[in-house]
């Protein structure tokens, strides 16, 4: 690890930092991820750049002031280190057949699209021609009969054009739709499979991202973009050979025209593309600060400090205003450029020279020729231009589908489908030497964990803060697998468990209790398929969620009360209720409570207590807790204490007082500060 002092001497170009974030575990330990490759290659380039100023959380003062350690972690050799976000986007054959699964599962619709689409681009890219012959017709003396016929065959192309245009664009959006809704929903439906590790190796924010900017721009591609890039580059080889055929002199007179055309929207979709990924990282360091500050809304205003994040927040907007001031002066220069400028310019060379050879005699032209001719220059100058965008937009969709299906195709370690279906258990836990790192850490957070739990025990879990007890838990419903050693349920090994069987049988009531937008009861009975409402009472009555139901003022809809989002209706005490009711409705043999009580205020800790207290004291169930009640812990049939992802201690209460270890300090320290 390099000492801040290097932090000046480091030359990298600002595109070669690929992320900057304090280490999970050591907020005073920041790391750098960086690509060396141009290091090399170009000297000249590099500056001395500030690697913090993408907005990362990292506190840049303290960084200054040498707080912070910073490592520098050199990722050019290490492909998977770039997040396919950040990869250079190019045109990949292999994800276009993945979404064509997706686009063929609407054969019909495709096969219908093309044919209106044929039939519209033919009819239009005849239009000018028509045109130039209407005005023929126009000039000549005495014949009046062919302008009627004439005006008469524009106007049916002009209808056809406009009626079976109607019908692809309505397809296509169609095919855009419907392929956004079955890709949106293989997402939704993967990603919900998919392990806890999964929802820690991706950012909530990515997951987002790729239900929403990702399949919306696959959505713009399938029912736009390609489409467009199609009729674009047929009516510009139409519009070619047309121009050729009018007057190939005149053509080549305008060739030159032709690539400016081109290499400026080319140019200008590539500037362009680089503002909007700036405007876009600002983008989303506004709204991560906003979601930060509205969601600690009390912690702002307790210590005052809504100045602060206003500041905070200008900072980003006054930067987001740069980055689109340059947006403005760039669209300014190219709709300049190549709306008045080079049109214009075609134009004016189109009735020079063309007037010009009109007017000698140069070529077989006439001067209705000369205007279909000036309808097909601007034609193919537009669409020539919008070729390039066309293709922009395909890179863009290239980037958005190999996010999606890199996502889609990761392959959990813990999988739905695999195991048995146990219908009944005992509620007996096995831990035999059970090792254990989480997938993110190398750190050994349980080490060689024995424990043995009998049907119908109660057992608590005390000890230091990060000393492991909340893994057992997720190892023990499986959120995670053990790296050495079992956990067995009911002599089963629960990796040999289907998942849901496994966590059918196992109620849990967390710190954080997450109730749904909904009513009581949706809440109560979620996951539960079939209950009566005696059931539903029984649980309430246990939970302790009648007692507050019983308020009639509070509560007049009972049961139908709606929570709110996340549950914010109600109190802390009350959700925590009825998230035991929701555990116990389930009939589960195993009930555990990791640390239910401790996000409580007194009242609301004591009213919970009861509750949790009075199940163990009735259990039909086994029960695991971890809390530091000793009212509650005193109840259970053993006690496990530990430290540092070891058991240091077990036995019952008394036993473990008779000890005089580590219990007993952690009891006398819970009396003298009456906790
Ligand atoms: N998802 C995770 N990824 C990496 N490390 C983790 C993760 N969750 C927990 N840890 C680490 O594992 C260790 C044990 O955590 P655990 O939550 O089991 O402790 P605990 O005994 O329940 O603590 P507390 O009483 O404070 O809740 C801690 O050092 C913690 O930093």
């Amino acid at each position: 690890m390099k000492e801040n002092k290097e932090i000046k001497m480091v030359l990298l170009k600002k595109d070669n930092i690929q992320s900057s974030y304090p280490n999970q575990q050591d907020k005073n330990h920041c790391i750098i991820d960086y690509s060396n490759k141009s290091r090399e290659k170009d000297q000249t380039n590099l500056v001395e750049m500030d690697p913090f100023e993408k907005y990362s959380k990292i506190d840049r003062k303290k960084i200054f002031e040498k707080q912070i350690k910073i490592e520098y972690r050199d990722k050019s050799e290490d492909k998977n280190a770039i997040g396919v976000s950040q990869k250079k986007q190019k045109f990949e054959w292999g994800q276009y057949k993945k979404l064509l699964d997706y686009v063929l599962r609407e054969k019909w619709l495709v096969f219908i699209i093309y044919t209106p689409f044929i039939i519209s681009t033919a009819s239009q890219a005849l239009i000018p021609y028509m045109v130039g012959k209407l005005l023929n017709e126009v000039t000549k003396v005495d014949s009046e009969s062919n302008v009627k016929s004439t005006s008469l065959i524009l106007l049916g192309l002009i209808f056809i054009t406009c009626f079976f245009g109607f019908f692809r664009a309505l397809y296509t959006n169609l095919l855009g739709s419907k392929v956004y809704m079955y890709l949106k929903r293989d997402i939704f439906n993967k990603f919900i499979g998919y392990d806890v590790a999964f929802f820690e190796k991706y950012k909530t924010g990515d997951l987002m991202s790729r239900l929403s900017r990702d399949v919306q721009t696959v959505k713009a591609l399938v029912s736009f973009n390609s489409n467009m890039l199609l009729r674009n580059f047929l009516l510009c080889v139409f519009n070619i050979i047309m121009l050729f055929v009018l007057s190939w002199k005149v053509t080549l007179s305008i060739i030159p025209i032709i690539p400016s055309y081109y290499f400026v929207t080319k140019y200008y979709s590539f500037k362009s593309k680089q503002i909007e990924k700036k405007i876009s990282d600002i983008n989303a360091a506004s709204s991560e600060l906003a979601e930060e500050v509205f969601s600690g809304i009390m912690t702002v205003k307790s210590f005052g400090q809504e100045e602060y994040e206003k500041q905070r927040f200008e900072k980003i907007l006054q930067d987001e205003f740069i980055e689109n001031k340059w947006s403005g002066v760039l669209n300014a220069i190219f709709f300049t450029v190549s709306n008045y400028f080079l049109s214009n310019i075609g134009i004016l060379i189109v009735l020079w020279y063309g007037g010009y050879v009109v007017v000698n005699n140069l070529d077989d032209l006439s001067s209705g020729d000369l205007a279909s001719f000036i309808l097909y220059t601007t034609s193919l100058a537009s669409n020539s231009s919008s070729i390039s965008y066309g293709l922009g937009a395909i890179i863009s969709a290239t980037g958005a589908l190999e996010r999606i299906f890199e996502m889609m195709e990761y392959n959990p370690t813990i999988k739905n489908d695999s195991g048995q279906e146990v219908a009944n258990i005992t509620g007996s836990v096995k831990f035999k030497n059970v090792v254990f790192s989480y997938p993110s850490s190398q750190v050994q957070v349980l080490n060689g964990i024995s424990l043995s739990i009998s049907p119908g025990d109660c057992i608590a879990f005390v000890g230091t803060s990060g000393s492991g007890k909340s893994t057992i838990i997720k190892l023990i419903e499986r959120f995670y697998d053990a790296t050495a050693g079992k956990v067995k349920l009911d002599n089963l090994n629960v990796k040999d468990i289907k998942i849901s069987s496994l966590r059918k049988h196992i109620g849990l009531v967390s710190q954080e209790p997450m109730l749904f937008s909904g009513s009581i009861i949706d809440n109560i009975v979620y996951g539960v398929e079939k209950y009566s409402i005696e059931e539903v009472d029984k649980a309430c009555a246990m939970a302790g969620v009648d007692e507050f139901l019983k308020d009639r003022t509070l509560f007049p809809k009972g049961y139908d009360t709606i929570v709110g989002e996340r549950g914010t209706k109600l109190s802390g005490g009350q959700k925590q209720r009825v998230a035991i009711a929701r555990a116990l409705i389930k009939h589960p043999q195993i009930l555990i409570f990791d640390e239910a009580t401790s996000a409580l205020d007194a009242e609301s800790e004591y009213l919970v207590q009861q509750s949790i207290d009075s199940l163990i004291q009735n259990r039909t169930m086994t029960i695991i807790v971890i809390a530091h009640r000793l009212s509650t812990i005193k109840n259970c049939s053993k006690i496990i204490v530990m430290q540092q992802g070891k058991i240091v201690e077990s036995g019952t209460h008394n036993e473990l007082i008779s000890m005089d270890g580590s219990y007993k300090a952690l009891v006398e320290r819970q009396l003298s500060h009456k906790i």
